[in-house]
C-alpha cells in the first residue's frame, strides 16, 4: 500500500512500518485530534514525526550548520577547552567515545556539544542542580543559535506535554510547572565518518531516554531505528525539517508504561555511505529538578498494578542513570 508519510511524501510499505506523521496544525485546530492521534502513536511506538511545528527551517538550518563548524572546524585541543570535567557531561563538550549506551561496552561513534538552561537570577535555587552554560567564543552565533533552538523546542515540547496530559485524564496544564524549570538538555551531536573498522562499536547503541520526551532535529539523516513490540527494527523517516519526538523513561516511571519508552538506536551507514558525518539535535525535556515521580493514579488499575509504588526525585533518578551511561 502507499503511505503518506509527512510532508506529503509517499512510500511503499504497510501501515505498521512507519511511524506516523501528525502535523501541529491540529494543536490549534481540532487539539481533541490532536490527542488522540498522538496519545495512539505513542502507545503503538513510544514515538510520533512532528511536522508543522513552527520552528523556522532556515533557523534549524542555521543551527546545523554552526554545528559543522563546531565539530569540524576547530581542533580537537580547540574543543577539549569547552569539556567541564566531572559535571557529568551537563553542558560543554564531551569527547568522541566517551558515552556508552546502558549495558554496552563499546562506546558510542559520537562527540556532543550540551546546551542547558538559563536560570533566571543569581543564587537560584536550582544552581546546585543546573550549572552555568559555556560559551563557545571560535563560532560566531553558536551560542545564540543553539539557545535559539533550545527555547524553540522547548516551547514545542510543552504544547506535545498539554496534549498528553489530557490523554492521560489530567488537566491540560498539568505539566506546565512540573516543567517551567526544568533540568532539560540541548544535545548537539557529531557522528563523524566510520573509519575502516568501526570493531563492533555503533553511532548509538540501543538505549531509551531518561528523560520526559525528547524532540529531535536530524533524523531525516537516516541512520534512527526503534526497536518495534514485536522485536523488529523499524527505519525512522522523517520528512526533512520534521521533529521526531518520543517518550523516554521518566514519563513511562509517571505513566506505569501507558506510554512506553522505546528502545532506540543509530546504525552505522552502509560503505558507500561511510564517509559522510551525520548531525543531529535531540532535546531532552526534563522535569525540574525537584520535582517527584510518583506514578499517575490514572495509569493504575488491576490489571495494571503500580510497577513504581517508591516515588523518586526527577535529580535522583537522573544521577542515577547518568552512571549507568558513564557520564558521571
Ligand atoms: O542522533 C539521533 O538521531 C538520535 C540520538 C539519540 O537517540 C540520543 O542521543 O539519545
Ligand atoms: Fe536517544
Amino acid at each position: 500500500m502507499t503511505i503518506i508519510v509527512g510532508g506529503g511524501v509517499e512510500e511503499e510499505g504497510e501501515e505498521d512500518d512507519f511511524v506516523p506523521t501528525v502535523s501541529l496544525t491540529l494543536y490549534e485546530t481540532d487539539f481533541d485530534q490532536f490527542v488522540n492521534k498522538l496519545g495512539e502513536a505513542y502507545e503503538k511506538y513510544g514515538f510520533v514525526i512532528l511536522e508543522n511545528h513552527g520552528v523556522a527551517q532556515t533557523d534549524i538550518e542555521r543551527a546545523f550548520r554552526l554545528s559543522k563548524s563546531f565539530f569540524e572546524d576547530l581542533s580537537q585541543e580547540e574543543k577539549e577547552k569547552y569539556h567541564l570535567p566531572g559535571k557529568g557531561g551537563a553542558r560543554g563538550f564531551t569527547a568522541f567515545g566517551r558515552e556508552t549506551a546502558k549495558g554496552a561496552t563499546k562506546s558510542d561513534l559520537k562527540e556532543f556539544w550540551h546546551q542547558g538552561r538559563d536560570l533566571p537570577t543569581k543564587g537560584h535555587k536550582f544552581e546546585k542542580f543546573m550549572p552555568p552554560n559555556v560559551e563557545v567564543n571560535e563560532i560566531e552565533g553558536f551560542t545564540e543559535s543553539a539557545k535559539h533552538i533550545f527555547y524553540s523546542l522547548d516551547e514545542l515540547g510543552n504544547r506535545v506535554l498539554q496534549a498528553l496530559a489530557v490523554y492521560l485524564k489530567q488537566d491540560r496544564h498539568f505539566f506546565d510547572d512540573k516543567v517551567d524549570e526544568g533540568n532539560s538538555i540541548l544535545r548537539i551531536i557529531h557522528y563523524p565518518p566510520i573509519a575502516e573498522e568501526s570493531a563492533g562499536h555503533v553511532r548509538a547503541g540501543a538505549h531509551e531516554d531518561i528523560n520526559l520526551i525528547t524532540l529531535l532535529l536530524g533524523a531525516d539523516e537516516g541512520g534512527l531505528q526503534i526497536l518495534r513490540k514485536d522485536g523488529k527494527w523499524l527505519d525512522v523517516n522523517p520528512a526533512p525539517g520534521c521533529v521526531t519526538c518520543n517518550i523516554g523513561d521518566m514519563l513511562q516511571r509517571l505513566t506505569n508504561h501507558v506510554l512506553p519508552s522505546t528502545t532506540h538506536r543509530v546504525v552505522n551507514p552502509p560503505k558507500e555511505r561511510a564517509h559522510i558525518p551525520r548531525f543531529s539535535m535531540p532535546y531532552f525535556l526534563h522535569p525540574n529538578p525537584d520535582y517527584v515521580i510518583d506514578t499517575l493514579e490514572s495509569c493504575v488499575s488491576e490489571d495494571r498494578p503500580n510497577r513504581y509504588p517508591e516515588p523518586i526525585s526527577s535529580d535522583d533518578y537522573l544521577q542515577e542513570r547518568l552512571k549507568e551511561i558513564k557520564l558521571k
